[in-house]
């Protein structure tokens, strides 16, 4: 038989970053010792019964998780949220909605009519309050974004149970390459055993929902054949990030092998632009140049500058979208599959790689304001050299067509951070 503490742990999975709420029964306890009289118990039964049920139905309108699955009010949100209101519109389930590349799409699918319900665990990888901005700016456009976990199997079961959804945008991940030398086991908990719990969700649902998903161009490695292309090698990453991915791509072939899910895994060459990651350099370069503090630029071997395949978000919003609309069905029920389902991945870059130290005189051009360089050799912690993508077969097979350069974007970029941030171009902060 499992303990309380093993019942507990499987409605209230572990997420990195986040602080567990108290359980209820230890004060339930402590209440029990104090008042032993039979009557005076039922009354404060009665009390307490009370205090739970508008508790529960109070929280049901604040954020959720396996916590509330009986609230009828959550329950009518998660429906509102996952109907489509465009004629053959998408019901899709974001996950890592409150993210970057999550919230963006979210909102270009319900500008076009479509159905979306978020999830994302909020965890405090970077600035929790910035995923909070976006939620509300999610919500401003009646998008529902659960707070929630991926790991939290029977959260998913019931999300699935309510909103019979067409496809889902796996975005919820554990991201960032050098950080998974300080925490590795976050990207083993979000990136290997989230996918799994997604993906076992959704070969149970039913229908069975096409699956998109967030790989990277990190799967790449100590690949050095240039441009990069679906079809070279990927069993050589360079960080945990990178493994996971790759894994990632494994795990989801088996799973439209086994189950008949369909499955696009993407790709993505580092996005950038407005309501970004604050972990990333093009946004921590600029909060730094602001404050007047150094920022560190990498450099590879014999001192060469490093160059990523910089991509812009709208670019990338686009590729999803696209992934979406041609993502052929899934073919199971009831954990069989009746034929093969489509298993694609796309490279979704830009195609022009930038060095870093081309990327801080844009943002110095766009800040009005010199950057304090610090020149170090690239610490041996997951960094690859450079990045270039090959996207001809996005372009083929998706109409995929990024249209910003890094100029444009991060002028882009720098005019929300100075609004969002309340700074002044050329005026320096007290950061
Ligand atoms: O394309 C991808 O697959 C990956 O892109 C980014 O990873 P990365 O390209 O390393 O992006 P940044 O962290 O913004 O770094 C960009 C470049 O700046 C360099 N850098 C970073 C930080 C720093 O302090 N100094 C510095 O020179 C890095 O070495 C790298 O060459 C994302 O962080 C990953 O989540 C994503 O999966």
């Amino acid at each position: 038989m499992r303990s309380v503490k093993e019942q507990e742990e499987e409605l209230f999975p572990s997420t990195p970053g986040k602080v567990k709420i108290e359980r209820a029964h230890g004060i339930n306890r402590q209440f029990h010792r104090c008042f032993a009289s039979t009557s005076t118990m039922f009354l404060w039964a009665l009390f307490l019964i009370t205090l739970t049920a508008s508790y529960l139905s109070f929280q049901s309108f604040v954020s959720t998780s396996s916590r509330f699955l009986s609230s009828s009010a959550w329950d009518r949100q998660i429906r509102e949220s996952a109907a489509p209101v465009r004629s053959q519109g998408l019901s899709v389930l974001v996950t890592g909605a409150a993210g970057f590349v999550g919230s963006h799409c979210s909102l270009a699918l319900r500008k076009r009519g479509d159905g979306v319900v978020g999830l994302d665990n909020f965890n405090s990888y970077y600035d929790p309050s910035l995923k909070r901005a976006r939620q509300a700016l999610l919500s401003r456009s009646s998008i529902f974004v659960v707070d929630g976990d991926l790991n939290d199997r029977r959260l998913l079961s019931k999300l699935f149970s309510l909103a019979p959804f067409s496809h889902v945008l796996h975005l919820g991940a554990q991201a960032g390459v050098r950080y998974a030398v300080e925490n590795p086991s976050s990207y083993v908990h979000s990136n290997i055993a989230g996918l799994v719990s997604l993906l076992e969700a959704a070969r149970s649902a039913d229908p069975q929902p096409a699956v998109i998903w967030a790989s990277s161009s990190s799967v790449y490695g100590l690949n050095d054949k240039s441009p990069f292309s679906e079809s070279d090698r990927t069993d050589r990453p360079a960080s945990l990030y990178a493994a996971t991915k790759k894994a990632g791509e494994a795990i989801t072939h088996t799973y439209n092998h086994i189950y008949g899910l369909s499955i696009t895994g993407l790709r993505f060459f580092t996005v950038y632009g407005p309501m970004g990651r604050p972990d990333m350099a093009y946004f921590s370069f600029t909060k730094a140049i602001l404050a007047g503090k150094p920022i560190t630029i990498y450099r590879g071997k014999n001192r060469a500058d490093l160059a990523r395949d910089f991509t812009y978000i709208d670019d990338i919003v686009r590729g999803c979208l696209a992934s979406l609309d041609t993502a052929g069905e899934s073919t199971g029920t009831g954990g069989k599959k009746s034929g093969p389902a489509p298993y694609r991945i796309f490279n979704l870059g830009n195609t022009s790689p930038v060095t870093v130290p081309t990327l801080v005189s844009i943002l110095e051009k766009h800040l009005r304001l010199k950057a304090k360089k610090k020149l170090v050799e690239m610490p041996g912690n997951g960094d690859v050299p450079f990045t270039h993508a090959n996207i001809s077969l996005a372009m083929a097979e998706l109409g995929y067509k990024p249209t910003t350069n890094l100029e444009t974007g991060l002028k882009k970029f720098v005019k929300w951070y100075l609004s969002y941030y309340g700074h002044s171009r050329g005026r320096k902060t007290n950061l």
